[in-house]
């Protein structure tokens, strides 16, 4: 009787659907949990449809810039990363002069001077030519130094090339006295990519929050002043870079030793603040300025390694950078250094900036993993150089007259634009593709979650009213169930 009154009344088929849905969206769920892990970091970027790209996130000219995002982007892609990334394989660019002591001014009783020591394990003097200036070989000893981190440690080995120097003349911008002493080691960049080290926790979050609450007055505040919002979006926007480095080349399974990207870290650490992305392009922009307005200086440099075919390419790869035609009609000025330090009290706030750098640049000693303080002293010298080519003419027309650069500076300033360069095509290229996979992925979780709990609960209060809902007349799903 039950039975047949059930069959009357419809019931046995509307409760048919009703179990239909609530099982189709918990496939749903699972599927799609089954969909990220997969996707974990990588590999989706095929399941992402290419047309759907829409509007680009970054339009419009890059803050306190004289160059749009679409322009960078563009420039970048066509002229400046492919040149860049040929020079910085050259002799005379990959070979960086550095102190890689953990000598940190701040705080000495920090436990992680203990690396001090492992730092700087002298090597026997018959390893290398006498013209390398005492480079130092890796041992075991600088592994057990890197926090346990044999990825963290700098590979020291040269080839048989040494160059010439330069002029030594101190960097008002920076801290270290860059005169070869014995301290200095030259490092071969390309065996030392930036990537993961697993420098994490504590000590790298020290740093980070000395560079920015001690020395870079808190942005945005109304109180900032342009030049000091611009000393904050260099710092984030190399900050930036060294992020997408991390995400670029991920440890990703320490076992089998399998590297590849992290579009989760590259989305949870850059690409969700925009603004981040911005002081990326603004850095980025800054540093290309310093290098256009050093052209003259930069075409007559002596690049000599004792390699006269290798020099003569260097040579021409940065005269063909300097003087690139679409670069000089896209964007002839990247960014305008003159209207900074206006004003009366301009010189007493450019010695403050300059200290506060300066301690910027002397934090880089307390990083407590090799090779990022290899890449942090090399950008932070990079910025100051920068920084120093931008400011240093004093309004003077001709800033030769004014400009002396060291050879380490110069090859600190084209290998942070690279590194710069390199960061902004990542973000070009993988940018939308990671955030529409973690936002997606998010999106349908979250959703997926909720409508299910909603379901559960909705079910559970209202079992009696469904009941009767279900027994009139019925009408569309979205009718009877408002919370889907
Ligand atoms: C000089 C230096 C070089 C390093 N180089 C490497 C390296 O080569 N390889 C490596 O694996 N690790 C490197 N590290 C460590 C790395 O930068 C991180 O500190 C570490 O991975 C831990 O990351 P985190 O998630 O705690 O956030 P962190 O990157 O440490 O950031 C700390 C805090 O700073 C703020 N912040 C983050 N990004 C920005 C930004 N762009 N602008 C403004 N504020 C920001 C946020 O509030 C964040 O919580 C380096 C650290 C330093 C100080």
């Amino acid at each position: 009787m039950v039975k047949k009154e059930i069959e009357k009344r419809g019931y046995g088929s509307r409760w048919i659907w009703v179990v239909f849905a609530l099982v189709s969206v918990f496939v749903a769920m699972v599927m799609s949990s089954r969909t990220s892990s997969k996707i974990g970091f990588f590999g989706a970027i095929d399941r992402v449809c290419p047309c759907s790209r829409g509007t680009p996130k970054y339009s419009g000219m890059v803050e306190d810039c004289c160059c749009d995002y679409e322009t960078v982007d563009h420039l970048n892609e066509e002229v400046l990363y492919p040149s860049l990334q040929e020079l910085v394989k050259t002799p005379f660019f990959r070979y960086f002069k550095v102190k890689l002591w953990c000598d940190c001014p701040f705080w000495p009783d920090d436990g992680m001077c203990r690396l001090r020591d492992c730092s700087v394990c002298e090597c026997p003097d018959s390893e290398f030519p006498e013209s390398f200036k005492k480079p130092r070989r890796l041992s075991m000893n600088d592994l057990v130094c890197q926090e346990g981190k044999p990825q963290a440690a700098v590979d020291r080995t040269l080839d048989s090339k040494a160059f010439r120097g330069w002029t030594e003349i101190d960097n008002p911008w920076t801290n270290d006295d860059e005169t070869d002493n014995d301290e200095m080691t030259y490092v071969n960049l390309q065996l030392n990519p930036e990537r993961y080290t697993g420098y994490t926790g504590p000590s790298a979050r020290r740093i980070w929050d000395a560079v920015y609450s001690e020395n870079c007055p808190k942005y945005p505040s109304q109180e900032s002043c342009q030049e000091e919002k611009i000393l904050y979006k260099l710092i984030s926007g190399l900050h930036s870079s060294i992020s997408i480095h991390i995400a670029a080349d991920y440890l990703l399974d320490e076992a089998t030793n399998l590297w590849g990207q992290n579009l989760t870290l590259l989305y949870d650490r850059v690409l969700q603040y925009p603004d981040r992305v911005s002081n990326l392009y603004f850095t980025y922009l800054f540093v290309l300025r310093a290098v256009t307005k050093a052209a003259d200086y930069l075409e007559q440099a002596e690049y000599d390694t004792g390699n006269p075919n290798e020099d003569l390419k260097t040579q021409s790869l940065m005269k063909q950078l300097l003087y690139n035609p679409k670069l000089q009609a896209a964007c002839p000025v990247p960014f305008d250094e003159a209207k900074l330090w206006k004003g009366q009290s301009g010189p007493e706030l450019k010695q403050n900036i300059q200290q506060q750098f300066r301690n910027i640049s002397a934090l880089m000693d307390c990083v407590g993993c090799e090779k990022c303080r290899l890449w942090g002293k090399l950008q932070v010298l990079g910025l100051g150089t920068a920084l120093k080519i931008l400011f240093s003419d004093n309004g003077q027309e001709n800033l030769g007259q004014a400009l002396q650069l060291q050879r380490n500076e110069v090859i600190a300033l084209m290998n942070l634009l690279n590194r710069l360069s390199e960061s902004v095509e990542f973000v070009r290229k993988i940018g939308p593709t990671a955030e529409r996979i973690i936002e997606g992925h998010s999106f349908s979780h979250i959703t997926l979650i909720r409508s299910w709990k909603k379901i559960l609960s909705y079910a559970a209060a209202n079992l009696f009213t469904m009941k009767t809902r279900l027994s009139e007349k019925p009408c569309s799903w979205f009718e009877k169930f408002p919370i889907l």
